[in-house]
């Protein structure tokens, strides 16, 4: 049993030998396969190749570097080959670097595996020294069993040879017994001496019996111990073996996986060599190629070097022939320029005094008639027949049949009920846009009540009238014209009731306001507090409207009523400053929706009514009358008559430009109305403004005004000039028609100055004042 035991000892030192010898083979081996040979040979020449590329970069490249620095001109024509090589040498570093560090990360990937075998290692040295103490604990317990069975025999073998002694002896006892008994006293002393030497021996034998079966059981223990011990060898064993398969395996999958990782680093290490051999060669080819290049550009240096030398010398020659050059080309272009600025103004005024002369030829002062339709109740009523009829070839002619006699008017245009507000003022936006060139304009509404005044200047929400339309075409106008000129376009609002004037955008319309002369000595008119919006968007008119309407609302108790009996004046300033010219314009634009002109008689108003209608035919008389001194070319113009001809007075003198749009209502009912209105239409239309000042005289730089030099004058005491009613003084009658006079409009404008002559000649519708006829 103890043999066995001993030899499994020896055959398991003598398989840890085995295995420590395979350990030293497999790390001997891990130290120096072929792969990591072949990795060694790969990082060898990886960095040769960076010692070869990176003194080829830096011998060639400093040259080329050089080469490019001396000859850095942007035309130089091998710069773009010096700079894609610059480019591709930085790749391959950037390939270079890219390689090193995949290099590094298999480095270090060799170095964790190394230390992976390391403590495999460790693992199995301390599993020998395991092996070796339980060797010592069991070389030791065998020791100290054959001591212990060697003692044991020893002992054993004692006590036989004392037993056969022992057994040898009894006879001799047996004979001491019976020589006792039979011989001496001595003999029996002998004799009991031998007994008790017996029974020491018999005690030293059961001693010797007890030791032997201690001897034993310690045997057995040792047995014992030795078969626990043989076990736990074989759990050892056990445990070895599967330590041993264990690293065995690990060592497989390690060597497996190096080789594989080092099979892959070097096929990629090899594909990437070549590229980079590859790449080398193709550096080397471009470099031997840019040799040739660098001698050209080395020349070319030299050749630039030279000029650049020389080139301070020419760049200053250069320079002050460009100077001359330029100096000459600056005057040019300025006297060029003031040619053209000089070309500029005069056409400039050339096209204002055309625009001027074709309103000029139109008439200064335009009469125009607009007959309302007939309302959807007027229709249902009896006395809806129409007494007006129209000319179908001449738009300039209205037929008015009353009391069995067809009268004809003559004016400058002829609105049928059926024009649109938008037809009514294309033939009213001319004189709009002279406003934006520096002229005066007034636009009057007359006609009696009801006959829509009130329409064609304001107009309903959707369809609005010449107030409106007036103000967008001003701002798209002025809006043209914007790069060259800077405009600015105020509004303000004025209503005169009972000769009264009412400020319609100020903050307390009831307060009455005057009409002043211009203390600057401009000669000009103002009217103190009137307020003036500035209007810079569409969208700002129509709060100016809202305005106004609410204003005069709220001055009056009923607005329909009080605004048939007092004028509504728009008056728009539009003012202009052309930064390149320095010139500057103001004109006025006067949009006024007259009360309504009926007579007294027929109103039979009495108290404030009659008030009222008095002031109002007083102001439409003295409107009458200025027009007339005008036409008559008198010397004194009475526009302080009323308050109306008074703020209206520079715009209704000179080259100022007048529309009267008068209305008429094509009911019988208002026949009469209606013919007195159209013969004072047509007694206004007989006038021409003087055309004496020029409207070169509104320009800044002009030194008078078109004003006339009135002294600033109170109207509240203004002369007293007995002045007749227009409508009363009217003619009765119309003028027939000649043949002659009855040609399309067309045809008559262009000979507008000689009809002028003739209508003077042959009709007898002279204006107010002007010894016409009363009705
Ligand atoms: N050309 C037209 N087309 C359609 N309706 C019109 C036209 N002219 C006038 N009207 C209508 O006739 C009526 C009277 O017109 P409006 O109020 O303009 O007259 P007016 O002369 O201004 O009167 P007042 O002197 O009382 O202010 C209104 O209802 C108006 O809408």
């Amino acid at each position: 049993m103890c043999r066995c035991g001993f030899f499994q000892v020896v055959e398991l030192e003598k398989k840890l030998l085995d295995q420590t010898q395979e350990v030293e083979r497999l790390r001997s081996e891990l130290g120096a396969t072929d792969l990591e040979k072949q990795l060694e040979l790969l990082v060898v020449e990886n960095q040769r190749l960076k010692q070869e590329l990176k003194s080829c970069k830096s011998s060639e490249l400093l040259n080329l570097d050089a080469a490019a620095e001396t000859c850095s001109c942007s035309h130089c024509p091998h710069s773009q080959d010096a700079e894609s090589l610059r480019r591709e040498v930085s790749r391959w570093e950037g390939q270079a670097r890219h390689r090193e560090r995949r290099l590094a990360e298999l480095e270090r990937e060799l170095l964790e595996k190394t230390s992976r075998v390391e403590s495999l290692r460790r693992q199995l040295d301390e599993s020998t020294r395991q092996l070796e103490d339980s060797r010592r604990q069991l070389e030791e317990s065998r020791r100290r069993q054959g001591e212990a069975e060697h003692k044991l025999t020893l002992r054993l073998q004692e006590c036989e040879d004392q037993l056969a002694r022992q057994a040898a002896s009894p006879p001799r006892v047996k004979y001491v017994t019976q020589t006792v008994e039979v011989e001496s006293a001595d003999s029996q002393k002998a004799l009991a001496e031998l007994q008790v030497k017996n029974a020491g021996l018999q005690e030293q034998l059961s001693v010797q019996r007890q030791l032997l079966r201690e001897l034993e059981t310690q045997l057995h223990e040792s047995q014992r111990s030795c078969a626990q011990l043989r076990t736990q060898i074989l759990v050892y064993e056990g445990e070895m073996e599967r330590a041993q398969g264990q690293l065995e395996a690990e060592m497989q999958n390690l060597e497996e996986e190096k080789n594989r990782v080092i099979e892959e680093a070097f096929i990629r290490a090899e594909s990437e060599m070549k590229a980079v051999h590859e790449n080398l060669a193709g550096v080397r080819m471009n470099l031997l190629s840019l040799q040739p290049a660098l001698r050209t550009l080395t020349s070319d240096y030299n050749c630039l070097k030279r000029q650049v030398q020389d080139f301070p010398f020419m760049l200053d020659k250069a320079i002050t022939e460009a100077k001359r050059e330029i100096c000459q080309v600056i005057s040019e272009v300025s006297s060029t320029n003031q040619e053209l600025l000089r070309k500029y103004k005069r056409e400039m005024n050339l096209r204002k005094k055309c625009h001027n002369e074709l309103v000029r030829l139109k008439g200064n002062i335009r009469v125009f008639c607009r007959v309302r339709p007939v309302s959807q109740e007027e229709q249902d009523s009896a006395d809806s027949k129409t007494m007006l009829s129209f000319d179908s070839e001449d738009d300039a002619i209205l037929y008015l049949s009353n009391k069995g006699k067809t009268m004809t008017f003559e004016l400058d245009k002829v609105f049928s009920p059926q024009a649109t507000q938008e037809e009514v003022f294309q033939e009213v936006q001319s004189l709009v846009t002279s406003c934006i060139d520096g002229f005066n304009v007034c636009i009057f509404a007359y006609g009696q009540t009801g006959s829509g005044k009130t329409y064609t200047m304001e107009g309903v929400l959707d369809d609005p009238g010449i107030n409106q339309r007036a103000l967008r075409l001003l701002f798209s106008e002025v809006t043209e014209k914007a790069p060259d000129w800077d405009y600015k376009i105020t509004v303000s609002m004025v209503e005169i009731y009972n000769e009264t004037l009412r400020n319609l955008l100020g903050e307390n319309p009831t307060d009455k306001l005057d009409i002043k002369m211009n203390p600057d000595g401009s000669g000009q008119l103002y009217v103190p507090g009137l307020t003036e919006f500035v209007v810079q968007s569409p969208e700002d008119i129509n709060k100016v409207f809202e305005l106004g309407h609410m204003n005069r609302a709220t001055a009056c108790t009923n607005l329909n009523e009080h605004s048939s009996r007092s004028h509504a004046l728009l008056i728009i300033t539009v003012s202009g400053f052309n930064a390149s010219t320095g010139n500057r314009t103001q004109g006025k634009l006067n949009l006024v929706d007259l009360a309504g002109s009926e007579r007294i008689a027929k109103s039979g108003a009495e108290g404030s009514r009659l008030r009222e209608a008095q002031c109002i035919n007083k102001s439409l008389s003295a409107l009458g009358d200025v027009i007339n001194a005008l036409r008559g070319k008198h010397s004194h113009v009475p526009f302080r008559n009323s308050r109306l001809t008074y703020l209206l007075q520079d715009s209704l003198n000179g080259d100022s430009k007048t529309l009267m749009m008068v209305q008429v209502s094509p009911l019988p009912n208002n026949m009469s109305e209606s013919v007195c209105s159209l013969k004072f239409a047509q007694r206004v239309r007989s006038v021409e403004l003087s055309l004496s000042s020029s409207f070169s005289r509104r320009h800044e730089n002009s030194s008078t005004s078109s004003s006339p030099t009135h002294d600033s004058v109170e109207l509240d005491s203004p002369p007293v000039t007995p002045v007749p009613l227009p409508i009363s003084r009217a003619s009765s009658a119309g003028s027939t028609l000649s043949s002659a006079s009855r040609t399309p409009s067309i045809s008559r404008r262009r000979s507008q100055s000689q009809l002028s002559t003739d209508r003077q000649v042959d009709r007898a519708s002279p204006l107010v004042g002007d010894g016409g006829q009363d009705d």
